[in-house]
């Protein structure tokens, strides 16, 4: 990975702590000692109920149980080619879990499952109707070229493309014009449209992918941007190339038809929260400087950024911070449950920015709070007490009322635009992070782990919210960060396991049959309302808000 020499974002945003020369206290978890009420938005725990239909899709192979074994000793298991070459304190990591061994001894299983089935009963009926020659031929498609994971958000959509850098004179005579000029098109520029962006310092190099070698690329773009992107794809010929592409977001089921009618593109559906676990322990282990933290935390004047060793990672709180908020218990790859979400969230920030200042971007929305003061805009401890509140440790310079003062006619004249982009970040991050601190101490874990487009380049709440779990918990908490911030899901989708992939089509056939039979129904019975479940209805959380 290109790791940048010197972040230029945080030298700038550095700034808001000089304008503010004063021990930054900001009050980060509302109530301290007292007693907090619970969070206005929090949701109901969720256990997670992992999806089976990819197990009862193979089920038909269960008979030849022998032969299989015998397959799935002599078959590599895709996913984990890199693991293999991996030293062994890492390989520890992935199967340090009490889930592990068992979940890599399933997909093995169920790799040898797949390639026996199309191999030896090519003409077997699958439960949706489909041949397994028709579903070899769309693994066939799924492997070939280009492959991409796609995590389509409800503000940003995030494209994770595998360059491979290992081909052959023949295969390059053989690759497609199409495919080259996607590959050039996509490696060589770094904005696309009218809101497409590569991250080129996110760039990891030398990766190996379903034994492939070459470089993964991380590219963005606004979610309200989806029918130009679609366009463009088309006139780039993507149409023409028939892919399959897994995407995962709320998005992959929103623009299901339109990928499929724009640009002839199957999504293989996959759940966001799955993929962003999938993808944070990849990019883990790609990169050793992946995750990192605040040194001095608790002094967000000199805190400072230092990498942290993430290699043993579980158990520990993973929130993500995107348009909404999600915040899971994590306690191995395929073992978490989402105890808590908050609709307070980046979305939040951004909108209320803009109503706020009249700003236009994230990047402005930054760049303004980077400049302004939230003491003109909220209420703190000391303009309640006239200094600390000693008796439970709150000290005069914590926030007691976010935009407190604001219903002062003089106080709201006087402030800046700055101060109000300052002081709805200071409100966001602040809430976020006592919903955090909540689920780390119901759960009983010390590291929170903070990811989503909300932390880029916005060190100021990356240190409001170092600051918050060190100080709130006596130093019991850490707070820690990763550097592909709200790439995962899309990096977990694109590593995704054929069998997988293979139960994701089924499902896409089976919704697809569902709403075929749904909209009969709803023919027939017009005033009846439509019931039909989501093909990931067993995996949702149970949102209240
Ligand atoms: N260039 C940008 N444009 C818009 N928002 C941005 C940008 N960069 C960072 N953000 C922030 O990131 C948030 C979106 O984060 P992310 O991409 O992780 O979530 P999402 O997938 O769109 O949302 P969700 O997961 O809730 O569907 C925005 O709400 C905003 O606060
Ligand atoms: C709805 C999702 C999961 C979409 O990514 C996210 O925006 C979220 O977790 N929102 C918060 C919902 C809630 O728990 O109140």
């Amino acid at each position: 990975m290109k790791v940048p020499a010197k972040d230029s974002k945080y030298s700038v945003n550095l700034k808001i702590f000089k304008l503010h020369n004063y021990s930054i206290a900001p009050k980060i978890c509302g109530g301290s000692d007292k007693k907090s009420p619970s969070p206005t938005n929090g949701t109901a725990p969720a256990v997670l109920t992992k999806r089976n239909s990819w197990r009862a899709s193979w089920k038909f192979s269960a008979a030849k149980q022998q032969q299989k074994q015998q397959l799935a000793d002599s078959t590599q298991q895709p996913e984990y080619e890199c693991d293999a070459e991996l030293p062994a304190d890492k390989r520890n990591h992935l199967d340090s879990n009490n889930d592990s061994s068992t979940a890599t001894d399933n997909r093995s299983q169920h790799w040898a499952d797949a390639l026996e089935r199309v191999s030896t009963s090519s003409n077997v009926e699958c439960e949706n109707g489909r041949t397994a020659q028709q579903l070899s031929g769309e693994l066939d498609e799924f492997m070939s070229m280009p492959w991409f994971g796609m995590d389509i958000g409800g503000t940003l959509t995030k494209l994770v493309y595998f360059e491979p850098k290992d081909i052959t004179p023949d295969e390059q005579d053989q690759e497609a014009e199409i495919l080259r000029n996607i590959r050039r098109y996509l490696t060589k520029n770094s904005a696309y449209g009218k809101t497409g962006h590569r991250d080129t310092h996110l760039q990891m190099d030398n990766v190996e992918i379903r034994k492939r070698r070459g470089s993964l690329h991380f590219i963005r773009f606004q979610t309200t941007d989806m029918s130009n992107f679609l366009l463009l794809a088309k006139q780039k010929g993507m149409a023409e190339l028939v892919t399959t592409v897994c995407a995962t977001g709320g998005g992959a089921f929103k623009f299901e038809n339109e990928f499929r009618q724009q640009v002839n593109m199957k999504l293989a559906k996959f759940d966001e929260l799955d993929t962003l676990i999938k993808g944070i322990l990849f990019a883990e282990v790609q990169n050793p400087t992946e995750c990192y933290f605040y040194e001095n935390a608790r002094d967000i004047m000199k805190s400072e950024k230092r990498a942290f060793d993430f290699s043993k990672p579980y158990p520990f709180i993973l929130v993500n911070v995107g348009s909404g908020v999600s915040i899971l218990a994590v306690y191995g790859p395929d073992n978490y449950k989402r105890v808590s979400g908050t609709s307070l969230g980046g979305g939040t920030f951004l909108g209320l920015c803009c109503l706020l200042t009249g700003c236009n971007s994230f990047e402005e929305a930054i760049q303004l709070a980077t400049k302004g003061d939230n003491r003109k805009v909220d209420k703190l401890v000391r303009d309640i007490y006239g200094g600390d509140y000693d008796r439970f440790g709150l000290t005069g310079d914590l926030v007691a009322s976010s935009f407190g003062q604001m219903h002062i006619k003089d106080k709201r004249s006087s402030v800046s635009r700055e101060d109000l982009a300052n002081a709805t970040l200071v409100t966001i991050t602040n809430n976020i992070g006592s919903i955090a601190r909540m689920c780390a101490l119901n759960e009983k874990m010390d590291k929170v782990v903070f990811v989503g487009n909300f932390l880029r380049v916005n060190p100021i709440s990356m240190k409001l919210l170092a600051y918050a779990m060190e100080f709130w918990s006596n130093g019991t908490l850490k707070a820690l960060f990763l550097e592909h911030e709200g790439y995962f899901g899309a990096l977990g989708c694109l590593l995704q396991f054929n069998g997988e992939i293979a139960a994701a089509l089924n499902e896409t056939a089976e919704t697809s049959q569902q709403t075929q039979k749904s909209e009969t129904t709803a023919d027939t019975f017009s005033n009846t309302i439509n019931s039909t479940t989501s093909p990931h209805s067993n995996n949702t959380n149970n949102s209240d808000s």
